[in-house]
């Protein structure tokens, strides 16, 4: 007998896909080539014509820099291995708690492992009928973001039954992304034994070129700067790292910056990375261990390196908001 009113009707499972850069499998040179191989090979990364990269790569790049990178890999490297995955599937499982029953959390990285091709598979034969690809990058750059959904995209040309697919939007302005990030750092300077002169925001950079072409990505940086400082009360001080090749990159650039700053008078100095959603390579190596030395040689006094949101209850609750707003509709009752 068909009872009255509405008939129950099945819920469809949701998944979640976190997705963040990549890393080696360990932080040795042969792992390390692996994972650069693929990486600087991506021409949403490297925007030059293969036909001039791949010489340049394959001959110079991949023979000189996997021994450095491995190096300074092995100074971050942690029990759960490379902290940017240890910290990516932290965050998934408590994800995971914070959604509850009907939906499904899962990680992946655009490069290496665990493959995004492998966890969207995965979350297809686990019942998943729509899911939530979500590149943890609150700054949209082509590549970043694009190439992530691209990943996911090609792997889903290969099915011919579908899950349906909705994508994160960047949220460098999100009021929920910088309360969250005000609130870190508030209470990490808070809790320093100095009172910094400046707080020093440092983005990973890109080729200037990529700007002109059109990437929205230095606008979103700065624009988060520009509100996070609004909410701490002072402006803070914006820089970009990690420039890669002889092209010209964003500026200023973070370890010039760190190395003029204390012949301005600025001898203390606090140091957040607002575009990393994860502790990693870039900023525990570069700024953490490098900064700091360059910073103390070229006479600074104090210096604090503030860790990420990672997997802290403001981080997740941060997530929480940002993604399950993606979620609506699909989750509501039917
Ligand atoms: C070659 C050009 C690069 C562009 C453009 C680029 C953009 C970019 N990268 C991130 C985030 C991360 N990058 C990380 C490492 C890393 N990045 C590059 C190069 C470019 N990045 C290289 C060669 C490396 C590898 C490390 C090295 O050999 O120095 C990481 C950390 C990875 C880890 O394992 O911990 C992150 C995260 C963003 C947000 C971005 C956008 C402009
Ligand atoms: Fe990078
Ligand atoms: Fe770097």
């Amino acid at each position: 007998m068909i009872p009255a009113g509405h008939p129950p009707v099945a819920r469809p499972r949701i998944g979640v896909l976190l997705i963040n850069l990549g890393t080696p499998d360990a932080p040795d040179a042969r792992s390390v080539k692996r994972y650069l191989a693929e990486f600087l090979s991506d021409r949403r990364v490297v925007e030059i014509p293969q036909l001039a990269w791949q010489p340049i790569l394959r001959g110079i790049i991949l023979n000189t820099r996997p021994k450095k990178s491995a190096h300074a890999y092995q100074q971050v490297w942690g029990e759960g291995g490379s902290p940017l995955a240890a910290v990516t599937r932290a965050q998934a499982l408590a994800l995971k708690d914070a959604f509850g029953d009907g939906v499904t959390v899962d990680w992946a990285m655009r490069y290496g492992n665990p493959a995004i091709g492998d966890r969207l598979r995965a979350l297809k034969e686990a019942g998943c009928e729509r899911i939530l690809l979500a590149p943890l990058y609150p700054q949209y750059c082509a590549a970043t973001t694009a190439t992530a959904n691209d990943k996911a995209f090609a792997a889903l040309a290969a099915m011919r039954w579908q899950p349906a697919l909705r994508t994160l939007p960047p949220y460098h302005d999100d009021p929920a992304y910088i309360d969250a990030l005000a609130a870190s750092v508030a209470a990490q300077v808070a809790a320093l034994d100095f009172e910094p002169d400046t707080i020093l925001a440092s983005f990973h950079g890109m080729p200037q070129r990529t700007l002109e072409l059109g990437d929205p990505y230095h606008c979103h940086c700065r624009k988060t700067a520009r509100l996070l400082g609004e909410r701490l009360g002072r402006p803070l001080t914006v820089a970009f790292q990690s420039r890669f090749g002889r092209a010209k990159w964003l500026e200023p650039a973070t370890d010039t910056t760190l190395e003029a700053l204390p012949a301005q008078g600025v001898r203390k100095v606090a140091i957040v990375a607002p575009g990393f959603s994860a502790d990693c390579l870039e900023t525990l190596e570069e700024l953490a261990i490098r900064g700091r030395e360059s910073f103390v040689a070229a006479g600074g006094t104090h210096f604090a390196y503030l860790p990420c949101l990672n997997d802290t209850p403001v981080g997740i609750d941060m997530l929480r908001t940002i993604l399950g707003r993606e979620l609506e509709g699909w989750r509501a009752p039917l």
